[in-house]
């Protein structure tokens, strides 16, 4: 059935041809159908008119004889009607019904049995053959009998049979007319939907290039035209995907919902390691690392059971050479219109560099780079889970904060490479001190903390357990270390708390806690431990509260400067030391000891020492209007921060600039540690402040890495022998010595030199004896206020 309708509609022209064909045979069939119903109603009603008239006409004329029983004459009426080829019989009857006249003499007497009772009109009967009709013979006004005429419908029937054989020809020439008409018009029509196909076929066939001739402009040219831009559009798409595809720049495969392979581009094959064909030979199993395959298969089940689309995953594949390939899988799925599914498309990206710079970001992150050990923040997260675990398994716990001894001067000294080799070499002791499950970091600088978890549920046995832990690495820290070509020893200063999760402290209180402990052992004189006490809180609470009120000493002029007269050999006062003091309370005067190093701490010591030279220098303006002081020089003390400031220059000329002073009457006092962390800094420094005649004393000497290298650079005026070696010069020997060193190194280099912390006479004629010529110290006056400074000027 099928082949048959595809034989005659297989394709539009024959859709058309029949279609045309069926139609006009109908139209034609409709017609000569018509036609001949037409001419069968005409000729019955001629024939019936015609019987009507004869029967009508032969009882008008049989009237008179029918009554007179004049059968002859009926029989001749009768006979009369042979004339009529089609009259087959025709009868008189009288009204009984019996036969007056017939044309067929021989049943005339015989009887009719159908006749009416009566009728006023004739009465039209008709056969299959046969018209038959039967009229009254009427005579004045009433019926004497009946006349019977049958006319023979067969020459009639033939005439239409006639009429429909021709039809029936018209019809056939109709359609085959129409058929070849029909034919060239649908040839005509669908020859460019013909070209369309066969340029559909040859691009299906593997010929993209081929396109439709174009002619005309009617509706199938249009689709002509529309169906090459189509086909250039899809091209373009189709070559534009390849581009893609062919790139390599990420594998693509396309693979059916049974995971085989029905394309893989290079980039997949070159990623695996294995030639295509290879590939085709394997399964996705196989390739994918065994600890992501159930994720993987997880997902793709997913999609072939209709519940998502796609799905993006990170995998491992494996290659040939059984490398493990990180990848980023993205996978979506083309559907049938059942929705099952149709094929699957995966791209997969290799994410070997992304991760590789992940862990990288995840080191940087949570590592110190120089010593591998976990930084601030994993020791943060660390210590979090520390104290969870402690709450929970209710044993104690320890943090170690620990602090280099001297770093800074090793960093100043040889350098921050050398610096950073001990920090490394620290970081593998404390490593090795440990257990593997503590933790060691590395916070910053020379700061590390070391965390012991687990070490007994008992407080006391913690601690003991910890000090021992924290002597252990005291002992290893104290072991030589080799710095390159250096030969150096470090201790360390610990701080120790211990945390059992049950008080409601976070971690970074635990570290701050360890930290005030580490500042104590510090103080306690370094390479020590000290365990967190509250007190220590207490006192770094002071310090806090100190700061604050430092910031307000500041802000309200609360610092004072007092003076400490500088003599020479004869007595007289050459000058004078300006030191700081702070009137924290009308009763309350504190020491530098107990704020400088807060100050230069918070960075607060710039302004206060900013404070301190520009008041230097208004005391200098006002002695250089007395002639009895006008020959003083003032001496300022300048702390590290202050000095390595990079507008101290400017500062300073500023100040000068500033009262008017004549710069030569302003001593600025500077430490050696200062001065070594960028000696050239330092001398340019120097020198420009030197140009315009403000001298340079070198404080403390001989309590530091003095040495003539650095010495001899330095554009200095004077050396201050520290006042410790001063103390003991009468009982120590060495001290002694020392002080003649200085004063012979001082002569040599062309300085002058001071004595500071002179109290006795003793010390005063030893100093001179050694040839030192100025002298400063309780001997000739404490630091005072200026009123009593100059008191003391007018004495001497
Ligand atoms: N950056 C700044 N630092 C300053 C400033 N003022 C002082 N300081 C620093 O504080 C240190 C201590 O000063 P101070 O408590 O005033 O002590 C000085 C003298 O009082 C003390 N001295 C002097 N003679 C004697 C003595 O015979 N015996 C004895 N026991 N002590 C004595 O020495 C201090 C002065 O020493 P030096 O500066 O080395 O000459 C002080 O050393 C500064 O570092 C400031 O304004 N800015």
């Amino acid at each position: 059935m099928k082949k048959l309708w595809q034989l005659f509609f297989g394709n539009l022209r024959k859709q058309l041809i029949l279609g045309m064909t069926l139609i006009v045979a109908l139209m034609m069939a409709t017609f000569i159908w018509d036609m001949t119903r037409r001419q069968e109603i005409a000729e019955i009603e001629q024939n019936a008119l015609q019987a009507t008239a004869l029967s009508h006409s032969l009882a008008t004329s049989s009237a008179v004889w029918v009554l007179s029983r004049d059968y002859s004459g009926l029989q001749e009426i009768v006979q009369s009607t042979s004339a009529y080829p089609a009259v087959l019989y025709a009868i008189v009857l009288d009204l009984g019904g019996q036969i007056l006249a017939h044309n067929d003499k021989s049943k005339i007497g015989m009887y009719l049995s159908d006749l009416p009772s009566s009728s006023a009109a004739p009465e039209l009967r008709q056969t299959v053959g046969t018209i038959d009709v039967l009229s009254p013979i009427i005579l004045g006004k009433k019926q004497v009998g009946w006349v019977r005429i049958g006319l023979d419908r067969k020459p009639f029937k033939a005439r239409l049979i006639e009429i429909k054989r021709n039809g029936l020809l018209y019809i056939l020439v109709s359609i085959g007319i129409s058929a070849v008409l029909v034919t060239l018009a649908s040839r005509f029509l669908t020859r460019r939907l013909y070209a369309i196909q066969k340029v559909a076929d040859a691009v299906q066939s593997g010929r993209p290039d081929v396109r439709v001739e174009l002619s005309g402009n009617d509706e199938a040219a249009k689709l002509a035209r529309q169906f090459n831009e189509m086909l250039d559009s899809l091209n373009q798409r189709e070559q534009q995907l390849r581009s893609f595809y062919e790139l390599n720049l990420v594998g693509l495969t396309i693979i059916s919902p049974e995971k085989g392979w029905i394309r893989i581009n290079d980039c997949l094959c070159r990623m695996l390691e294995y030639s295509e064909s290879e590939l085709r030979d394997m399964t996705w199993a196989q390739l994918t690392h065994p600890d992501d395959l159930a994720a993987d298969e997880a997902q793709f089940n997913r999609m072939l059971a209709n519940e998502i689309d796609g799905y993006s995953l990170e995998k491992r594949f494996v290659s040939r050479s059984g490398k493990s390939i990180p990848v980023q899988l993205v996978v979506g799925c083309v559907r049938k219109p059942d929705r099952s599914v149709d094929y699957v498309t995966a791209m997969v990206q290799d994410i070997t560099e992304r991760k590789h710079f992940e862990s990288e970001i995840r080191n940087l992150a949570f590592y110190d780079p120089l010593t591998n050990l976990p930084n601030r923040r994993m020791l943060s997260d660390r210590l979090k889970q520390a104290i969870l675990s402690c709450a929970r398994n209710g044993k104690v716990a320890a943090l170690l904060f620990l602090d280099l001894d001297n770093f800074k001067a090793l960093n100043d000294t040889l350098g921050h490479a050398t610096g950073d080799l001990l920090l490394q070499q620290v970081a593998q002791r404390l490593s090795a001190a440990v257990r593997e499950c503590d933790t060691v970091a590395r916070l910053g600088g020379d700061e590390f903390v070391v965390m012991l978890e687990n070490l007994s549920a008992y407080p006391m046995e913690a601690i003991k357990h910890a000090q021992l832990i924290a002597n252990k690495i005291i002992t290893a820290l104290n072991q030589s270390y080799q710095l390159g070509q250096h030969t150096y020893n470090n201790t360390p200063s610990i701080g120790l708390v211990l945390f059992d999760g049950s008080e409601q402290l976070s971690h970074d209180d635990l570290l701050k806690q360890a930290d005030i402990a580490m500042y104590q052992a510090k103080k306690a004189g370094r390479n020590s431990i000290r365990c967190f006490d509250p007190r220590m809180q207490e006192s770094i609470n002071n310090r806090v509260a100190l700061e604050a009120d430092l910031q307000h000493a500041i802000d309200t002029g609360q610092f004072i400067l007092h003076y400490q007269s500088q003599l020479d050999h004869c007595g007289n006062i050459i000058g004078a030391e300006a030191l700081i003091r702070w009137q924290r309370a009308p009763q309350r005067l504190l020491l530098p000891s107990e704020f400088i190093e807060l100050a230069e701490e918070t960075g607060l010591i710039l302004p206060i020492g900013q404070w301190v030279i520009d008041t230097a220098c208004r005391v200098i303006m006002s002695w250089q209007h007395c002639e009895s002081k006008k020959h003083l020089v003032l001496s300022v003390n300048v702390s590290a921060k202050q000095f390595q400031q990079t507008e101290f220059v400017s500062a300073v000329k500023a100040a000068v600039k500033k009262h008017g002073i004549d710069p030569e009457r302003l001593k600025l006092e500077l430490t050696e540690s200062m001065l070594l962390s960028d000696i050239d800094e330092t001398i340019a420094k120097m020198k420009a402040l030197r140009e315009i005649g403000v001298r340079f004393s070198l404080d403390d000497f001989g309590t530091g890495f003095s040495s003539l290298q650095y010495l001899k650079r330095l554009p200095l005026d004077q050396l201050k022998i520290d006042k410790s070696f001063v103390r003991d010069i009468a009982e120590d020997a060495s001290d002694r010595t020392i002080i003649r060193t200085i004063i012979a190194m001082a002569h040599t280099l062309k300085l002058d030199v001071i004595a500071e912390g002179v109290e006795t006479e003793m010390q005063r004629q030893l100093l001179i004896d050694y040839g030192c010529n100025h002298f400063q110290g309780y001997l000739f006056s404490k630091p005072q206020p200026i009123e009593q400074f100059d008191a003391q000027l007018q004495k001497n």
